[in-house]
């Protein structure tokens, strides 16, 4: 199932998209423009990337098993959808009801910011401009947590948001989602929420909603298209109140076989 595009989503003129093969794509960058100015930062000499480590290996092959039981992989779910579409409140409460690890991409940024390091100071940076941070340092964020936990169900909130982390992230584990849950929301609802969220975030503002809003149409639809086309995707209405759309995120969650 090709997932449908905009019109669907009830998209309102906050965002302004550009038309995807053209106008200025200064707002999507994924990470061309930042990779020049972290490129120090990204090459400075470290250790390469360890090949998926014996705890990760656990984890990562076929989640069927093939040793009885040892190299078994988590189920792994992306939960994507727009800024604001309630990716965090669902996964929370399936996280609870269902044995859930829940590894937010954007907490995992976060939580490096408040590092203080360069590498935080950066990601700050991007996240002011709603941007996507290079993958390399995401998906290194996000290994080291599926690494440190023993779930044997993943939930990976808000990744990944381009092609590249997809790339990134299937390269570096080895691995690609069981599913992938979509939250399809309008852009005027998304926009509602998120101005009413409160949370003291740097990009809960409008001008940089905006900007986030651009960068999920351009950069984040052809990953849900990409998985689709696999028959990965499993779309779920967000709109109305949390308990109803839990409704239906509880009817996906058991009908699987983990
Ligand atoms: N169904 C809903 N109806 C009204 N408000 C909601 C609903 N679901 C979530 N919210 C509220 O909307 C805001 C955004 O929700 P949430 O943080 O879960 O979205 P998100 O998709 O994780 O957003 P982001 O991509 O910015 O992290 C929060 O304040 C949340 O309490
Ligand atoms: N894969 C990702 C995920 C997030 N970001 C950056 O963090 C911001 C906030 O993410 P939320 O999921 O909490 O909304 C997002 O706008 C990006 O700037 C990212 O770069 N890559
Ligand atoms: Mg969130």
């Amino acid at each position: 199932m090709v997932v449908e595009k905009k019109k669907k989503r009830g998209k309102s003129e906050a965002a302004d998209p550009q038309p995807r093969g053209g106008g200025s794509r200064d707002h999507l960058l994924c990470d061309t423009m930042w990779r020049r100015r972290v490129g120090a930062l990204l090459l400075r000499p470290r250790s390469p990337l360890p090949p998926p480590s014996s705890t990760l290996r656990r984890h990562l092959p076929d989640h069927q098993g093939s040793d009885g039981g040892n190299s078994r992989k988590p189920f792994i779910a992306f939960v994507l959808g727009g800024p604001g579409s309630g990716k965090g409140t669902q996964c929370a409460r399936i996280a609870s009801d269902y044995g859930f690890a829940h590894l937010s991409a954007g907490d995992l940024l976060r939580n490096e910011i408040s590092s203080g390091t360069e590498k935080g100071e950066l990601i700050l940076d991007i996240i002011k401009q709603g941007k996507i941070v290079p993958s390399e340092i995401t998906v290194e964020l996000i290994r080291k947590a599926m690494e440190s936990t023993d779930a044997k169900r993943v939930l990976i909130d808000g990744f990944p948001r381009c092609e590249e982390n997809r790339i990134a992230f299937e390269r570096i584990t080895g691995t690609e989602p069981d599913l992938v849950v979509f939250f399809d929301c309008p852009e005027d609802e998304m926009v509602k929420r998120l101005l009413g969220r409160n949370q003291g975030r740097v990009d809960d503002n409008i001008e940089t909603i905006k900007k986030r809003l651009k960068v999920f149409e351009s950069l984040n639809i052809p990953v849900i298209d990409y998985y689709s086309s696999r028959g990965k995707v499993h779309k779920i209405n967000a709109t109305g109140t949390e308990q109803e759309i839990f409704g239906a995120v509880r009817k996906l969650f058991s009908s699987l076989r983990f």
